[in-house]
């Protein structure tokens, strides 16, 4: 706001400045657009279209046709199209009678109509303006194929007088004959069918496996056999996962930078050899976007620096541009991750995800590049970014040695080495007039940047990128790691993929104001889980008070939500049972504490493996434990409503669940302190701000300024490890995720969502005595439970019913007042005192 007003006053007093560039930039913008016009486009395929069905009415009719037209085509283009002698007798007149048979006779054939699915995708693509299909790979196939079906068709009927393959298909054939005979050209044509269809559409080819039957596994302590009570409690054989994704991966070859289009020289300066490709420049991707943009973005795997100097350079600095091509881009084949496993003398490990062994994971295919993944540099725009700040410095008798800038997806960093002798601290005071000389919005000043001596000014780009999950996901760092909850959050200014473990967060607090990118923002993380975990691997506890962002997701219940027992909706809206299902989080917390204790356990890492090695009884309540990830879309709106009641959970959870896999991640549009508590604050270490309309909310979400003064759309400031970094959030659509979540949902689920556990509100108990004709409704299961196991403990009763301390302890009391078990006896287990479950059938009936 003190900027903007700032910015007002400074507008009236030299108005020269700022108004100089923005006309300028505007007619460049704008003729760049009339070139690219959607109208344009829309018209082009439209076109493209038309031209396919044209070429498909006039083929299909050419084959009916043929015969009575030729002699009339034979004739010549100059007779023939005219008209007025001949008329022939395609559907499509003279002109499709000629051009099918310049496609047939004098082309490929019968393969010529291969050319109407060219121009289909081509015109679909320029019509719906985003890449439904694949240009480039379809150009692949097709030249592929007329090339293949051309020589095929021609060698196969050899003796029709109908043209099959058409003159190059003739010409092929016949030269293979020659050079291999028609046998040899038989098998040869044969294994390249094969080879071009195992090209297209990678068949899976599956050899038999094997695998044991699901009850016939022996457990460790004795013959026991372990039976599934609930979904997710069946512990079972292994079956290795596979591998999908047809495409498989494809590298860009590098191109090479035409330094005579940029205004600067730029020298390059390898510092370790390249990989990849540099970011294009404006002018390049002008050229680019007309064609279709690979599918594959580039893979760069060194840094590049470029050094350089502008033609008319300003008041004797250069530029050091440094560019960090993507790291880590090209699209790696998706492999279905696999559950850990490690071999175990005489017995197969447990494989938790047996219950669900045919989940196939979502692939990459239902998610879209949004335009194009490359950086857009344009060195007019670095040149006067980088004149402009030197003079204002020097307005300020600010010196400067050194400027280079490092060009991200939508802000350029410029960094700065001041002259000797010049105070840091004077540019961080300076900061706000600084930003108004540079006269745009989102300017951000860094000084100075941790760990460096240099001074960080970022500068919004004229032209963003948007950061596709697609190619998040895509990125090696992405499919191979070994973090156990891989987020995908997005890409640094120099290109790097954030991707973080959440474990290791392990909690988050997102925050901004409303429609600049939180809901993305969750999406991009929840898609992260979803492509990298089994069902069994994680549940995702869903809360949303604003009851739209996250009913995405209630299509994959059976797979992946957990909910309250009884509850009809997995997906949380009502603050009332938002309490309960905290609670009953909190209560899941202390069940996996008991678990943990009595397996000898420090986390649920060290548990599972414990359990997969069978080294855990299932009958003493052990079972595999899944990840928990809670969401709160809205905290604000919770926290008004219900306050204390749900910050105290919240918080306990925050401090103690990290050790037995449970992770928060939280919401909210309203950063003010009285929603982002010290409570919350303390217990929540990794932050993101998206941008949010003061400094102050600013302060309170990252305990620093700077997200007042991002640009919206998914720009965003994190808080992670003591540092705060820019990000641009990757971007998944509302589209893509209903595809991903329709895909999972349509495969077979567990019977039921997760349970976790009955919580019962403790206050409508207290005060009332125990009462015997009051008893719990569990009462009669826990006797049962109790006498079958000759065990009187509570923890036991916790475990096993899911319940509360407090309720189990009840529980105990109401069993020691009937008579089945004895007094407590401190830590030790109370004596059972019936000892056959028909003795306590009895003894149940005498109490009624
Ligand atoms: N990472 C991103 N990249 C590009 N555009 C984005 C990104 N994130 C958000 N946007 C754009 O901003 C719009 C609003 O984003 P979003 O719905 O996530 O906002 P929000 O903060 O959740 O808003 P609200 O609080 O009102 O729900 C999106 O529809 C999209 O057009």
């Amino acid at each position: 706001m003190a900027n903007r007003l700032k910015a007002e006053k400074a507008d009236k007093k030299k108005p020269a400045n700022p108004e100089k560039f923005k006309p300028e930039k505007e007619v460049q913008v704008s003729v760049k657009q009339l070139v690219k016009d959607e109208r344009t486009h829309k018209i082009a395929g439209a076109f493209a279209l038309l031209i396919s069905l044209f070429l498909f009415i006039a083929f299909a009719s050419y084959l009916f046709t043929w015969k009575e037209d030729q002699d009339k085509v034979f004739r010549g283009a100059a007779i023939l199209l005219p008209g007025e002698e001949v008329k022939t007798t395609n559907l499509l007149g003279n002109l499709g009678a000629y051009i099918s048979h310049l496609f047939f006779y004098k082309g490929f054939g019968a393969a010529s109509f291969m050319f109407c699915s060219l121009f289909f995708v081509i015109g679909v693509n320029a019509l719906l303006g985003s890449k439904i299909f694949s240009l480039w790979r379809n150009v692949r196939y097709v030249i592929v194929g007329l090339l293949f079906f051309s020589v095929v068709f021609s060698f196969v009927f050899r003796s029709s007088s109908f043209a099959w393959g058409g003159a190059v298909g003739n010409l092929c054939s016949d030269w293979l004959v020659r050079m291999i005979g028609s046998v040899g050209t038989g098998a040869l044509l044969l294994l390249g069918g094969l080879a071009y269809i195992i090209w297209r559409f990678n068949p899976v080819f599956k050899a038999p496996t094997f695998s044991k039957p699901k009850t016939a596994e022996p457990v460790k302590e004795g013959a026991t056999l372990v039976v599934a009570t609930t979904a997710t409690e069946t512990p079972e054989v292994i079956t290795p996962n596979k591998l999908k994704d047809g495409m498989g991966t494809m590298k860009k070859v590098p191109k090479t930078q035409n330094e005579e289009e940029l205004p600067v020289e730029l020298n390059f300066v390898e510092k370790e050899e390249p990989v990849g490709e540099e970011p294009v420049s404006a002018e390049e991707m002008e050229e680019e976007e007309e064609e279709d943009t690979p599918e594959i973005p580039l893979a760069v795997e060194t840094p590049l620096v470029q050094k350089g100097k502008g033609k008319q350079p300003p008041p004797q600095l250069e530029l050091e541009i440094k560019t960090y091509p993507e790291v880590d881009q090209p699209e790696v084949p998706v492999e279905e991750p696999k559950v850990e496993q490690k071999p175990v003398v005489n017995q197969e490990p447990y494989d938790p995800s047996l219950d669900l062994r045919d989940y196939k994971y979502p692939s990459l295919d239902l998610l879209e590049l949004h335009g194009s993944e490359r950086i857009i540099q344009d060195p007019a725009e670095l040149e006067t970014n980088k004149n402009q700040i030197i003079n204002t410095l020097k307005n300020y008798d600010i010196d400067i040695q050194k400027i280079s800038a490092t060009v991200g997806p939508t802000v350029t960093l410029y960094e700065i080495v001041p002259a000797a002798g010049v105070r840091i601290s004077r540019i961080k005071n300076l900061e706000d007039d600084i930003a108004l000389s540079l006269a745009a919005l989102g300017i951000r000043i860094i000084a100075p940047i941790p760990g460096k001596g240099t001074v960080g000014i970022e500068v919004p780009n004229v032209k963003k990128t948007v950061v596709s999950m697609r190619s998040m996901l895509s990125s090696e760092k992405f499919q191979h790691n070994s973090f156990s909850l891989p987020i995908a959050i997005g890409k640094k200014i120099d290109n790097e993929n954030f991707i973080v473990d959440l474990t290791t967060m392990p909690h988050l607090l997102m925050a901004g104001a409303t429609g600049q990118g939180k809901s993305v923002g969750l999406n991009a993380i929840l898609v992260s889980l979803l492509y990298k975990k089994h069902p069994s691997q994680i549940k995702l506890v869903l809360v949303d008070p604003k009851k739209v962002e996250l009913s995405l997701y209630r299509n994959i219940e059976t797979h992946f939500l957990a909910k309250l027992p009884g509850e009809e909706e997995a997906i949380i809206t009502d603050t009332k049972k938002v309490i309960h299902t905290l609670n009953a989080l909190c209560i899941e917390m202390d069940n996996r504490y008991d678990l943990l204790k009595e397996a000898g356990a420090r986390n649920i890492r060290e548990y599972n493996e414990k359990f997969i090695k069978r080294k855990l009884n299932p009958q003493k309540g052990h079972q595999f434990l899944p990840f928990i990830v809670l969401v709160v879309d809205e905290f604000a709106d919770l926290i008004m409503t219900a306050g204390k009641e749900v910050e105290m959970p919240i918080a306990r959870l925050a401090q103690l669940a990290r050790a037995v896999g449970i992770h928060l991640i939280i919401a909210t549009q309203r950063p003010s302190v009285n929603i982002i508590t010290g409570t919350i604050k303390a217990n929540f270490p990794v932050r993101i701000a998206f941008k949010v309309s003061s400094k102050i909310d600013s302060r309170t979400i990252l305990d620093a300024g700077g997200a007042e003064q991002l640009i919206g759309k998914g720009d965003m400031l994190i808080s992670y490890n003591g540092e705060i970094t820019r990000l641009q959030c990757a971007f998944v659509d509302t589209p893509e995720v209903d595809s991903i979540c329709d895909f999972i949902g349509t495969q077979e689920g567990y019977p039921q969502a997760f349970f976790l556990p009955e919580y019962v509100d403790e206050k409508q108990f207290e005060g009332k005595e125990l009462d015997l004709d009051d008893r719990d409704t569990l009462f009669e299961s826990a006797a049962r439970m109790i006498v079958t196991s000759q065990m009187g403990s509570t923890s036991l009763l916790q475990r096993r019913m899911k319940l509360g301390y407090n309720r189990a302890g009840r529980l105990m009391d109401q069993l020691e007042a009937a008579g089945i078990v004895g007094p407590s006896q401190g830590s030790k287990a109370r004596d059972v005192l019936i000892k056959t479950e028909a003795d306590l059938e009895r003894h149940l009936a005498d109490l009624i």
